[in-house]
């Protein structure tokens, strides 16, 4: 059992904020839970950040089956919490029983799903069964077609209505937080105050519980970061000078240099043992 458990978070709601951050592989993971954060996440986020694809929706489970072991065996302390991907979830309930189960089996402490209202009777059998879950209103990248792209959330009637519904949802149904994405902060103040659990924010605001960010925008390693982020290191560039620098090594002949690298001291010695080598090699023809 890690340290940061669900009830811990729901604890932190008004007294301390919580801070979260996508990890995909095990060094990332490692450094993450040294780093002291409450909740290290595998998100789908992992298609565009890792995989390369252009949005969220062809992430499999098998992707995130196996993205989840490399960061399970790397957290001891912080709560590892792993993405249900598109398609994973809406078919019917017993399917969504079946892949949270994998997601826990394979080192989650508890999933994620996006939206709530549409999903509540999931999210209350996940819970009732022992899998805590968290929700998530506002942008819902898994509608990225319909939506024609990633904008802001929260200015209409009819958005406001839907994400406080959802939220309303996803508490009564037994979620521990629920995630508000790019969502106009006033909005995300409202639903913060409107519920008993924590929210956690990215792109939506200081009046939230918590903050979530994608480790790849925040260490400056992806190109098409959203506009809500800040980018705390320029990790890219210091990978590429690291590149260039090595590859000016290698064709200058600077690396290796001598401790790099083994050779006899007694150059007699290796003569012998070379010749004797390459005679047994010509009796063998
Ligand atoms: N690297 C990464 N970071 C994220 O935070 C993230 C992902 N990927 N993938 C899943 C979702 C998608 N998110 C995003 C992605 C892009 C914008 C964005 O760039 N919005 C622009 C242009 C939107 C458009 O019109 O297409 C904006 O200026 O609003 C917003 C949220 C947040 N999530
Ligand atoms: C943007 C966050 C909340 C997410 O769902 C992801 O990284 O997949
Ligand atoms: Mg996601």
């Amino acid at each position: 059992m890690r340290e940061i458990t669900p009830r811990k978070i729901i604890e932190m709601k008004g007294k301390e904020k919580i801070a979260m951050i996508t990890a995909y592989d095990y060094p990332s993971a490692l450094i993450a839970d040294k780093a002291g954060m409450d909740i290290i996440f595998i998100g789908d986020s992992l298609g565009m950040v890792v995989y390369g694809e252009e949005n969220t929706l062809n992430v499999t489970m098998e992707q995130m089956v196996f993205h989840t072991k490399a960061v399970a065996r790397a957290v001891k302390r912080a709560l590892v919490l792993a993405d249900m991907p598109f398609g994973s979830y809406e078919v019917d309930t017993e399917d969504g029983v079946r892949n949270a189960v994998r997601l826990i089996q394979a080192g989650a402490d508890a999933v994620k799903i996006e939206g709530g209202y549409d999903h509540r009777k999931l999210v209350r059998k996940l819970v009732r069964m022992g899998i805590p879950v968290m929700g998530h209103t506002g942008l819902t990248p898994q509608r990225y077609l319909r939506l024609g792209g990633y904008r802001l959330m929260g200015e209409t009637d009819d958005e406001i209505e839907e994400i406080l519904r959802d939220a309303r949802a996803l508490e009564k149904a037994g979620a521990f937080a629920i995630v508000l994405e790019f969502t106009l902060a006033d909005v995300a103040k409202l639903v913060t105050e409107e519920v008993s659990i924590p929210t956690i924010g990215i792109g939506a605001g200081p009046y939230v519980d918590g903050q979530v960010l994608v480790w790849h925008d925040l260490l400056g390693i992806y190109e098409n970061t959203p506009p809500f982020v800040k980018k705390y290191a320029d990790i890219g560039g210091m990978i590429r000078l690291a590149l260039e620098n090595y590859r000016e090594e290698v064709k200058s002949g600077e690396f290796p240099a001598r401790e790099h690298y083994w050779e006899f001291l007694d150059k007699d010695d290796f003569r012998r043992k070379a010749q004797r080598a390459l005679e047994r090699l010509g009796e063998d023809d």
